[in-house]
């Protein structure tokens, strides 16, 4: 099958979305009716574009209420067909392209219907044209696939076939099964979509919640084993409206759609999901002057200085199974890092099974993977850059760690004191809104991950959006946050890092309470929560008032799932820029303390409102 993108998918001008679609590979697109009555010049430009860019001009769309209409509408709409048809011969295109009538003058005669479509159709084929024929959701009579295929079987025209849109199929939930006994001659365009599955009319959730495949919930598998057995092998196009496309560079939103129609098409089996054995280490690009400062930070979460590293200024911190490298060597890429973003995650590294399979992968979906300079005799880690410039480091997971570790750095002997913290719970991950599902492809095509559902979050300056990707056996948990209002944290995050990044890093221990005493005793400052919240949470659950009362004491806060609880509190952020989650997962609880955000938040804003007031230092961690 060969891969089309309608210009309705990208923002900008004619001619910057044909190089973006052809630049990211495909091999034609769909002329949307207004990218051609907006464009400057000729049709015959167009079509030299076209020609230059090798992109085949698959269909000119859409051809509107048509159909089953009175006299003299219907000869108006024959005569406004001969029209259309005069300029698709002069951009050189064959397939007239017909959805289905939305007019409340049209008949739902299928005979009628039939007819209509038979008349343009010998039309059509006298000028060496086809005519298809697509069922919209919201059609006034044919707004299901199956309905307009018997008009088209009724038809009975060479020149007159069908087009598949997956969106008009799923938003009506409707049967596939017929699918599989359409001739595949008869289906003239094959048009993909996905979509989040949210509540509402589906003629705005069409035209602005569309999403590129892997980007929503819809079962496009599904559809396209049933696509497989009639044997189509004509067009896949993809077709989406989507609000947030129409603010991100066409290149970009190019791009992401080809990926995603290189994993529609991937053999379901291969898309089993990568082996991931969580996050081996994060990095924390810091300044020289900083790092003393940072170093004071961890002490204070209960991290040892446990290696140097042999040719760089970079050290590494650990307790339990998490490692955190400190990297301020100068001339990195760190520290170009660094100084865009200041004190922030440069990088993240996960342990997968098969790191060449990942990066086979990674090569196949066009994601950029990045070598860094080494030293002699030193690790060769492949990264894969994320899309706000970070690294995502792959490791080999069945891996010792300290052998590993000991290839590049000077390694201290581990000094027996009580470990609080065990692991890496999960990131949180903040970004630009227009971002996110550029994002979600990302860990879905090339990890493996599986997103949940949006959910969304009030801070006292505006709504976050907020989404888990985790590995299926949750070994790597993400959480990815946006905010489209400017005032928000996570908004003001985006500003002050100039750019998206790790915002938190959650990690876990299996004795919340004692842990926390500990590292209060280490200098460690709680983000503090106020007496409220514990009054409701008394009147919520009936939990033992001792319990509350240590839980007020320690600034933790708490929820609970049918299949467990969560324990969790906040240091205070480092430098306005990231804060540490200290969590406690009992029985299989498996969120993200979702409904705590807005606490959290609202507690991080007074802080940062007060800081400005008493233009005090914004940095937060002050050891005594
Ligand atoms: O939203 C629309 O009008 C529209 C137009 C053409 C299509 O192919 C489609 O699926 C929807
Ligand atoms: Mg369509």
């Amino acid at each position: 099958m060969r891969r089309s993108m309608a210009t309705v998918c990208l923002s900008g001008d004619l001619r910057g979305k044909l190089e973006a679609i052809a630049a990211a590979g495909f091999e034609g697109f769909e002329l949307f009716e207004n990218d051609l009555l907006s464009f400057e010049g000729s049709t015959q430009e167009i079509r030299q574009m076209a020609q230059d860019l090798g992109l085949t001009i698959v269909t000119l769309q859409p051809f509107r209420d048509f159909e089953g209409l009175p006299e003299p509408q219907r000869s108006r709409a024959f005569d406004r067909a001969e029209r259309k048809m005069d300029v698709m011969a002069e951009l050189g295109t064959d397939l007239f392209f017909v959805c289905a009538n939305t007019s409340p003058q049209s008949t739902g005669s299928l005979e009628r219907i039939a007819e209509d479509l038979y008349e343009l159709g010998e039309r059509a084929r006298q000028r060496g044209f086809r005519v298809g024929y697509e069922a919209l959701a919201w059609s006034k009579h044919i707004y299901d696939y199956r309905d307009a295929w018997e008009v088209v079987r009724r038809a009975n025209h060479p020149a007159v076939g069908l087009i598949l849109d997956t969106f008009h199929i799923f938003s009506r939930n409707l049967e596939l099964s017929a699918i599989a006994k359409i001739p595949k001659e008869k289906i003239f365009l094959v048009q993909i979509a996905d979509a989040p599955l949210l509540e509402m009319g589906v003629l705005p959730w069409s035209r602005h919640f569309r999403s590129f495949p892997g980007q929503g919930q819809l079962p496009l598998d599904r559809f396209m084993q049933v696509l497989r057995e009639t044997r189509y092998d004509g067009w896949l196009s993809l077709e989406v409206f989507n609000d947030q496309f129409r603010t991100t560079p066409p290149k970009e939103t190019a791009l992401d759609g080809y990926r995603s129609l290189v994993y529609l098409q991937e053999n379901p089996l291969e898309k089993l999901p990568v082996q991931t054995g969580g996050v081996a280490f994060v990095e924390f690009a810091v300044s020289e002057e900083m790092a003393p400062t940072l170093a004071q930070f961890l002490g204070a979460l209960g991290f040892q200085k446990r290696g140097q590293h042999r040719s760089k200024e970079v050290s590494l911190w650990q307790q339990g199974q998490i490692n955190f490298i400190l990297n301020s060597e100068p001339g990195s890429f760190a520290q170009a890092y660094n100084q865009v973003h200041g004190t922030s995650v440069c990088a993240v590294a996960v342990l997968v099974e098969g790191v060449e399979e990942v990066l086979q992968r990674a090569q196949t979906y066009k994601a950029p993977i990045f070598y860094g300079p080494t030293g002699p005799g030193e690790h060769q880690i492949p990264a894969l850059r994320g899309l706000d410039g970070s690294l995502l480091y792959l490791i080999e997971a069945q891996q010792e760690m300290d052998s590993f570790w000991a290839v590049d750095f000077e390694l201290a002997a581990p000094q027996p004191t009580p470990t609080a913290l065990q692991r890496i719970d999960h990131l949180a991950q903040v970004m630009p809104a227009a971002q996110v599902l550029s994002w979600v492809l990302f860990y879905r095509t090339i990890l493996g991950l599986q997103t949940s559902n949006l959910l969304e979050i009030p801070d006292p300056g505006g709504l976050i959006q907020s989404q888990a990707a985790e590995s299926p056996d949750r070994s790597l948990r993400l959480v990815l946050n946006a905010s489209q209002a400017g005032g928000t944290l996570a908004a003001r995050f985006l500003n002050e890092y100039y750019g998206g990044g790790v915002q938190h890093i959650a990690l876990a221990t299996s004795d919340i309470f004692g842990t926390l005493e500990r590292l209060q005793n280490n200098g460690l400052q709680l983000l503090p929560i106020p007496q409220n919240y514990y009054h409701d949470l008394e009147a919520r659950y009936a939990l033992e008032p001792a319990l509350l009362e240590r839980m007020q004491a320690l600034n933790v806060l708490y929820d609970q799932s049918p299949e467990g609880e969560f324990f969790h509190a906040y240091t205070q952020t480092f430098d306005d820029l990231f804060f540490i989650e200290i969590v406690e997962r009992r029985g299989a609880y498996q969120g993200y303390g979702a409904v705590n955000a807005p606490i959290r938040i609202a507690a991080q804003t007074r802080l940062y409102k007060e800081s400005l007031r008493t233009l005090s230092t914004p940095l937060r961690f002050r050891p005594d």
